[in-house]
This record gives structure tokens, sequence and C-alpha cells, in this order.
């Protein structure tokens, strides 16, 4: 199983540090969406795509990347990641949008994960910002627990 994890993480490096631990746990690069041709996720059998949050949605330049990918035929697996500062709403999960998104190419998302992330906007940076530690020790090691999961049930090292 040959997997790829695409992410965007331009605040405070929050969002690379779950892709890390979810790469270490299916032996994926990390990439950013500028190093890879849309035509290149063909070689993957499963990619994951991660970003913050901004203003309620993922990163514009993850939405673009996914935006211009040709459809996945045959269907490849994918899953979908953020960082936020706040926690994600019940009734509107961050990841769904782009998770409908992949759907809609053709993709079979497999998986969602969002953790809290260090958050200096404002009007957090008026008290010094919120979650200063985080993602934590325990954020990782559930990014982990999640990719380790991903990794089972998608076919094993390759
Ligand atoms: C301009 C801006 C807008 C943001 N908008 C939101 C938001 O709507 N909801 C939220 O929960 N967090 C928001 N955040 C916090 C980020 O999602 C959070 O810090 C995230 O972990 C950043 O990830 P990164 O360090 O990987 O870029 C915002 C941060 C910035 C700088």
């Amino acid at each position: 199983m040959k997997a790829v994890i695409v992410c965007v993480s331009v605040s405070h490096g929050n969002t690379r540090r779950i892709a890390d631990a979810m790469a270490q746990a299916l032996a994926a690069p990390v990439v950013e969406p500028e190093e890879l041709e849309p035509a290149d996720l063909a070689g993957y059998d499963l990619v994951g795509f991660g970003s913050g949050v901004f203003t309620g949605r993922l990163h514009p330049r993850l939405r673009h990347f996914v935006r211009s990918l040709p459809p996945a035929r045959p269907a490849r697996r994918a899953f979908v990641f953020a960082t936020s500062g706040l926690p994600e709403p019940g009734f509107r999960p961050f990841t769904r949008p782009l998770a409908h998104r992949l759907e809609r190419k053709g993709f079979e998302v497999v998986g969602g994960f969002t953790a809290r992330g260090h958050d200096t906007w404002l009007p957090f940076r008026l008290v010094g910002g919120i979650n200063e530690h985080r993602p934590d020790a325990r954020d990782l090691a559930a990014a982990h627990t999640f990719a380790t999961g991903l990794h089972r049930r998608t076919g094993g090292a390759s």
C-alpha cells in the first residue's frame, strides 16, 4: 500500500505536526500541493489531504489542488484532516466539504481526523492565543493511531 499526504500548514506548523505523525504510521511522504502534479496521485493507493481551518474552511491552496485533480479512476482511497483553534461544530465538520468534493472526483473517503491547534487569530491574539501547546503528545498519538487504523483497513504495507 503506497500512501502520500498532501498538507498545507502555514500558520504555526500545527497541521504539519499531525501530518508527520500520520506519515510515520503510513510510511508516507508529506508534500505541499505545489510539489505534485495532480496526475501524480495515480501512483498512490491512499492519499491524505490536510490543512488548518481558516474562516471555517480548509486552506485555499488545498481546496484548489483538489479542484484541479482529474477523476480518480479506478477509485482511490483518501482521508481528510484538519487542525483548528475552535472545536469542530458537530453539525458541520470542517473536513466534510473537501471529503464531498473528493467523493465527487471518484475517491473513496475512508476517514477524517481533526485536532485542536495553537491559534493566534484575532480576537485570540489579544489574549496571547489559545491552545498554546497543541497539538500535544496526545493529539499526535491520536493522529498516529488513526493512521495505523487506516493502514490496517486499506491493505497494510507496500
Ligand atoms: C486567518 C485565520 C483564520 C482562522 N480561522 C479559524 C476558524 O474559522 N475556525 C477555527 O477553529 N480556527 C481558525 N483559525 C485557527 C487555525 O485553524 C489553527 O491555528 C490551525 O491549527 C492552523 O494550522 P497550521 O498551523 O497548520 O496552519 C484561523 C487562523 C487564522 C490565522
